[in-house]
């Protein structure tokens, strides 16, 4: 298999048919609706809250809320629905998430989407998980992960996974490449390839984004949805602690296995980093969508499905290229 990471690829641009860039359509239909760019911030909770949440839905951004405070899942979802948005929450695989799951069905709560947000989701644990949420709540669109193989992907969307999420370790806070010597740190955007070869179903790339244009790169590769953490972190509106060092203000970004998310140090792969603050998310997304609008451009083509068919040549390091 040939290994390359996003900075080891430029995609080759094709002649534009658009006057503006604002012609270029950045939606995607991602399960049961559509959103304005393929990007969905990472499901940690120094990424997204509740007052997050709703901001996302309100302006048709896809979220997922993540799972580290378990007891406020149901009336999230309750709340999110007399709103008149879409709820999106994630699950485990312990025994009391079976509860849990079990307490929807039997209230007829249906989130619109679920996520099984597990590190290794390539086991027979996540897979029991998968089946007995389409078992108990067929309605729900189902997102499994993580896995960073084709077997994974094909396995997980076999048990019934409506989608999967690839990506093990290549995330900003991530050690688990480190502390296991396994994962796709270092070869992300291969893996995704590999593993959307294998797919039948949308795969989402997860963790690894660094630049905006790879974003454009993980689509060209097989991604339907792109989750980003570490760029979608620290903003005005971000959930993470602010702090001052030496004059300067940062916000935490921390991993959801590290022990400033478990409380204590056991199985740790994760770390902490403290990001300088930036300005508004809302800004950051725009921003997003107008340089997806201007890879669109590039592609030679009106909407994302452009993107996907474009040439492309590996040059290692190249986005850099003497810049640094
Ligand atoms: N995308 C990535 O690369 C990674 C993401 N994460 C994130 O960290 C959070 C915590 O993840 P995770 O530890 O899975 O969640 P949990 O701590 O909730 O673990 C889920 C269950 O899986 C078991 N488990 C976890 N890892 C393994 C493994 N390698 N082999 C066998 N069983 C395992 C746990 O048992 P026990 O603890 O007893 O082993 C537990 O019963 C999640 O949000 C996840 O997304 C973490 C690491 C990598
Ligand atoms: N190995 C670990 N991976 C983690 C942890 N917490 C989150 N994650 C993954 O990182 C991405 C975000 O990556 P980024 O490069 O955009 O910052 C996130 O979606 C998870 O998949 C962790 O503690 N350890």
């Amino acid at each position: 298999m040939e290994v390359f990471d996003y900075e080891d690829i430029q995609l080759i641009p094709n002649k534009c048919i658009v006057s503006s860039r604002s012609e270029c359509n950045t939606q995607i239909q991602f399960g049961p609706r559509t959103f304005r760019i393929p990007v969905v911030p990472a499901n940690m909770q120094t990424v997204i809250n509740e007052e997050l949440a709703i901001w996302f839905a309100e302006n048709d951004y896809f979220y997922i809320m993540h799972r580290f405070d378990e007891a406020a899942r149901i009336p999230f979802v309750k709340m999110m629905h007399e709103r008149g948005l879409f709820a999106s929450i994630s699950v485990g695989i312990k025994d009391y998430e079976y509860n849990f799951v079990r307490q929807l069905a039997e209230e007829n709560i249906i989130p619109e989407y679920i996520t099984i947000d597990v590190a290794h989701g390539h086991s027979e644990d996540v897979l029991d998980m998968v089946r007995f949420i389409k078992e108990m709540i067929p309605q729900t669109f189902l997102i499994a992960g993580n896995v960073g193989t084709p077997e994974g992907v094909r396995e997980l969307e076999n048990a019934g996974a409506d989608a999967t999420k690839v990506g093990v370790g290549p995330g900003r806070v991530c050690i688990t490449k480190l502390k296991t010597g396994f994962g796709t740190g270092g070869w992300q955007l291969a893996a995704i390839r590999s593993c959307a070869k294998a797919a039948r179903k949308p795969i989402i790339a997860d963790g690894g984004i660094r630049h905006h244009g790879d974003i454009a790169k993980s689509i060209r590769f097989g991604a339907s949805m792109v989750m980003i953490g570490s760029l979608l972190a620290a903003h005005e509106e971000s959930p993470g602690r602010t702090r001052v060092i030496d004059g300067r203000t940062y916000k935490e970004y921390f991993g959801s296995a590290s022990e400033y998310q478990k409380g204590e140090h056991k199985n740790v792969e994760g770390k902490i980093e403290m990001i300088a603050a930036r300005g508004k998310l809302s800004d950051t997304l725009i921003e997003m969508e107008q340089d997806l609008q201007s890879s669109i451009s590039y592609a030679g083509g009106r909407d994302l499905e452009a993107i996907r068919k474009v040439d492309y040549v590996v040059v290692r390091n190249s986005i850099f290229n003497g810049d640094r």
